[in-house]
């Protein structure tokens, strides 16, 4: 609370560093976090004033002790004492309530909120906003509009995705140290930096060539999905895989020359004759595949090398099969599909949903949206960027092309898929500048070389 306190002091110190400051603390230990803030916020010199609930929580209670002790009043909390201490406030901190919240908010607390609101005050939450549900992306009733959310250990699904993202304003990460046995129990995210993606980036040496850097297998394509496998074939190219063989029942669009294309009437047979002769760094398989994937799927992940699953690969029944080095990239639809559940299930907790697949599947799986979230056995990334015009068809297929270069080039399940996902999307971004809305998944293969060096030259800049 020590932490999480100072923490909020100094954002606010940062984001508002003149004029009265109004803290608004709760009963539960979300208001003992104002309570401290206050108590550092006077400590600078700051003119405080801090309207409490009776504290519940017994560090809430210490609390309230320690900043009376250094001098300043703490007033009943009430929507009339809002709107008078609003008057002359420059800014206002709301610690009412905070992941302890279960909807619906009683009447009073509604009250407050909306004095809140109505206060024409920036805000700045702790935690979250009062109101909105932690782990859900949807709005549950009437919630406070922060300007910025100071979160507390880890960014929650409230503050990264969906309506309830909107009412948290920009957010700030701070992580703390937490004492044992403060265990969380909601899934927890972070979202690496730039310049993070960009230190797991592999680096080659002079005298690469074309054997070293990542023989991948493309396996997609059906009679009116062979552009799928095509997609993703040129996401690897472009992210250095150094050959790409392309394997499909379907005949193929000649997107890039350097691709080898393949066609088969028997996938299966041809890739165990392939693979009697000699295994690939990393496979990437499902794009457009048809009814076929799940066997397909059986036998490459028999073959335990890294691989990617995605689109038709991403079925029920693969439950349990994965291994390390396997990177599941599912979309909402495909998530309900293989968590059993439905898709509003899936969007309304991402974070719960990207964990519990990878519980499942193993390996590390991408839960893709905007922003995906990454989940590894030691936790939750979310990344970064990406662009609106990246909603159209083809994207996913380029992803996983991506991820899989990534893999035969020798990084790790959870790396490829962070990195994949942070050059997607800046690959978005770039190309979303020069065509908006009409942006198309070859665009952003395109981009993936310049992206890449923007990944790289983050480390000069510091981003
Ligand atoms: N864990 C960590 O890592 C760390 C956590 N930290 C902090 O702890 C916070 C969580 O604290 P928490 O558990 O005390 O809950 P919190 O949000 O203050 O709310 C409890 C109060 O809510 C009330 N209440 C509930 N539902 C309600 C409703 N529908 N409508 C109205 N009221 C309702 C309930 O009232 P009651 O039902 O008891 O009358 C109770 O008084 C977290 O967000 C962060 O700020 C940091 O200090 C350090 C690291
Ligand atoms: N608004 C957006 N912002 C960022 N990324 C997005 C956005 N919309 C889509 N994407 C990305 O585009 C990809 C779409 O994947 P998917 O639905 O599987 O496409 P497809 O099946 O057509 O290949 C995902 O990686 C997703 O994260």
């Amino acid at each position: 609370m020590e932490e999480a306190g100072r923490a909020v002091a100094d954002a606010v110190q940062d984001s508002f560093p003149v004029g009265r400051v109004l803290l608004l603390a709760g009963g539960g230990a979300n208001g003992g976090d104002a309570l401290v803030a206050a108590r550092h916020l006077a400590a600078l010199g700051r003119e405080v004033r801090v309207l409490a609930a009776p504290a519940r929580h017994p560090l809430t209670r210490a609390n309230r002790k320690r900043l009376g002790a250094v001098g300043v009043r703490v007033t009943a909390l009430n929507a009339a004492a809002v709107v008078r201490e609003s008057s002359g406030a420059a800014v206002l901190v709301d610690g009412l309530l905070g992941t302890g919240f279960t909807p619906p908010l009683r009447p009073e607390l509604a009250e407050l909120v909306a004095a809140v609101n109505a206060s024409g005050l920036p805000v700045v939450a702790i935690d979250v906003p009062t109101g909105l549900d932690a782990t859900r992306a949807d709005l549950v009733g009437v919630t406070v509009q922060a300007a910025q959310t100071v979160t507390l250990s880890g960014l929650k699904t409230a503050l990264l995705f969906g309506p309830a993202a909107h009412q948290a304003g920009e957010v700030r990460l701070a992580a703390l140290r937490l004492p044992v046995g403060w265990a969380q129990a909601e899934a927890l995210a972070t979202r690496p930096t730039r310049t993070d993606v960009a230190r797991l980036l592999p680096v080659r040496s002079a005298d690469a060539h074309k054997g070293t850097a990542g023989r991948v297998w493309v396996v997609g394509g059906h009679p009116g999905t062979a552009g799928a496998a095509a997609l993703a074939g040129m996401g690897a190219l472009r992210v250095g895989a150094g050959l790409v063989t392309v394997y499909s029942a379907a005949d193929m669009p000649l997107v890039m020359p350097e691709l080898m294309m393949q066609r088969h009437e028997d996938v299966a047979a041809a890739l165990a004759e392939a693979a009697a002769h000699s295994l690939p760094d990393a496979v990437c398989l499902g794009m457009g595949l048809g009814p076929h994937a799940p066997a397909l799927a059986r036998l490459i992940l028999g073959w335990g090398i890294p691989c990617v699953l995605d689109a038709d690969a991403l079925q029920p029944e693969l439950a349990g099969l994965g291994h390390a080095g396997c990177v599941w990239t599912p979309h909402p639809g495909e998530a309900a599909r293989m968590l059993n559940c439905t898709v509003a299930e899936i969007t309304r907790d991402p974070l719960a949903a990207a964990r519990a697949l990878q519980e499942r599947y193993g390996g590390a799986v991408i839960l893709k949206g905007g922003p995906s979230v990454v989940a590894q056995s030691g936790g939750l990334w979310v990344s970064r960027g990406g662009h609106p015009g990246m909603g159209s068809a083809g994207m996913g297929d380029t992803l996983a092309g991506i991820v899989a270069a990534l893999l035969g080039q020798g990084l790790s399940a959870p790396d490829a898929a962070l990195c994949g996902v942070t050059l997607h999307a800046r690959a978005g971004e770039r190309a979303g500048a020069r065509h908006g809305y009409g942006l198309s998944a070859s665009d952003v293969s395109g981009e993936l070389g310049a992206a890449w060096l923007d990944v790289v030259a983050s480390v000069k800049e510091g981003a």
